[in-house]
């Protein structure tokens, strides 16, 4: 596809933009509906390549999960729920596309295991580099065989429609997906599950806050009281009736607009407590220098198109690093970044990314150990490569805001977690009104 001319504004934006679900929360709530012991709802889910992947690959092990029209007003639109019901046994002796999807290549395997026969679970070319050794191994230590690419896609797991569970260790400091996974699924083992953490920190750790607070909506019992150590007991899973909030690492370019063109961007629906890590932008956004305003209609970020750097750790945000590296490439100041060596391992090495695709449009960027380190520099336009990465391709999107000539390869890789980014970006840049998007 031809590369994106990434619009330049051309004023203070006045926008309220609805953003689609969350991509973390909608594929957690689809893998414990699966394993469910009744029919759940799921209300504005997110329709993306993400959750589509973890919807298709539920259906292929029998879980049969339909379009139904929401009831009253919904904050995220006009967008079908999902009714899911689940299978009496998972269905074994199936192929799964994970795609580029995290949560689909870590999670899926743990719930495979509990198939009546072989899963095969391969992705793209890019998810094959991707670290899954830990959920691999894990399984493989609570019984289960399971045949790998070296710690790597493809995957089959020997599904026996039964894992016996207990207690396991392993070292999640690659990605905290891997807890997750054997969490999400470790309710229904014989034995439920314990998962040790031994290693570096575990990074994006929020997330398994989601993951243990979804499992207890669904009536499991959770003890996450030790550091490092997280217990689920063996139970039965309960329906689920839920609405999913919005996804607030994907409103990070559209709150970021606000600060680097200046005006006001408004973000309805946003939660006023939440473990999503995207909350983090509240404060990240008022140290680089919006006024941020949460109330009971949402998210307000008023910004004047001044911009200062920022020294954050995103150990347990890191999914936010390339917003924030773009946003640090537009300020007078300088930024660093702490604490987020693992995005190597993201759907691109996002530190060598950022690294080459800032440089390549001016920036002064320079790759650490856990990091980046951004300085002031004029910036000029040019090619902005996005290695099939989403929000490198939403990166782009905020340097283009300000800066001409920024073409962004691949725009539709945002179609990872947003089904239609520029819509929703141009609406924005109009300014007309809220800005819904059809999922
Ligand atoms: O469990 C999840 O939904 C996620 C966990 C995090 O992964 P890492 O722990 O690999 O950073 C995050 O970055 C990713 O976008 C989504
Ligand atoms: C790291 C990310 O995704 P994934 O769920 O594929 O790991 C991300 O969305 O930034």
């Amino acid at each position: 596809m031809p590369d994106w001319a990434a619009p330049v504004a051309s004023g203070p934006l006045d926008a309220t933009v609805v953003l689609p679900g969350s991509k973390s929360l909608t594929n957690r709530y689809l893998v414990l509906a699966a394993l469910a012991t009744e029919r759940s709802r799921l209300r504005a889910p997110l329709r993306s390549r993400d959750t589509l992947l973890m919807a298709d690959a539920l259906r292929s092990l029998g879980v049969r999960i339909d379009d139904v029209a929401p009831e009253g007003e919904a904050v995220g639109g006009d967008v079908p729920d999902w009714v899911v019901t689940p299978p009496e046994t998972l269905t074994g002796d199936v192929s799964i596309d994970c795609g580029l999807a995290g949560t689909v290549m870590r999670f899926l395997p743990a719930v495979a295991a509990l198939a009546d026969g072989p899963v095969r679970l391969d992705g793209d070319p890019q998810a094959r580099v991707r670290p899954m050794g830990p959920v691999i191994d894990a399984l493989r230590a609570l019984g289960v065989d399971v045949d790998d690419g070296g710690g790597h896609l493809p995957v089959t797991v020997g599904g026996r429609g039964r894992v016996r569970g207990g207690s396991v260790t392993m070292d999640a400091s690659a990605s905290s997906q891997f807890v997750s996974a054997l969490l999400l699924a470790g309710a229904r083992y014989d034995e439920g599950i314990t998962v040790h953490h031994d290693g570096k920190p575990v990074p994006s750790e929020p997330h398994i806050l989601m993951t243990v607070e979804t499992l207890r909506d669904a009536g499991a019992i959770v003890d996450d009281s030790e550091p490092n150590t997280w217990r689920v007991e063996p139970s039965e899973i309960n329906a689920l009736d839920v609405s999913v909030e919005p996804d607030l690492s994907n409103a990070g370019p559209f709150v970021a607009a606000a600060l680097v063109v200046g005006g006001t961007v408004r973000v309805p629906g946003w939660p006023q407590h939440t473990t999503q890590a995207g909350d983090l932008l509240r404060e990240i956004l008022d140290t680089m220098g919006a006024d941020v305003r949460l109330d009971r209609s949402g998210l307000t970020v008023v910004g004047s198109g001044e911009l200062v750097g920022i020294d954050i750790d995103l150990h347990d945000a890191a999914e936010l690093t390339p917003t924030v590296a773009a946003l640090a490439a537009l300020a007078s100041t300088p930024t660093w970044i702490r604490g987020v060596a693992h995005i190597r391992g993201h759907e691109t090495d996002r530190l060598a990314a950022l690294t080459a695709e800032l440089g390549g449009v001016g920036a002064h960027v320079t790759e650490t150990e856990d990091g980046l380190r951004i300085t002031p520099a004029p910036l000029h336009g040019g090619r902005f490569r996005t290695y099939h990465d989403h929000r490198m391709a939403t990166a782009g999107a905020i340097i283009g805001l300000r800066v001409p000539g920024v073409h962004v390869e691949d725009i539709d890789t945002t179609r990872k977690t947003l089904p239609d980014f520029v819509g929703l970006w141009q609406g924005m840049l109009e300014g007309t009104g809220p800005v819904v998007l059809a999922r």
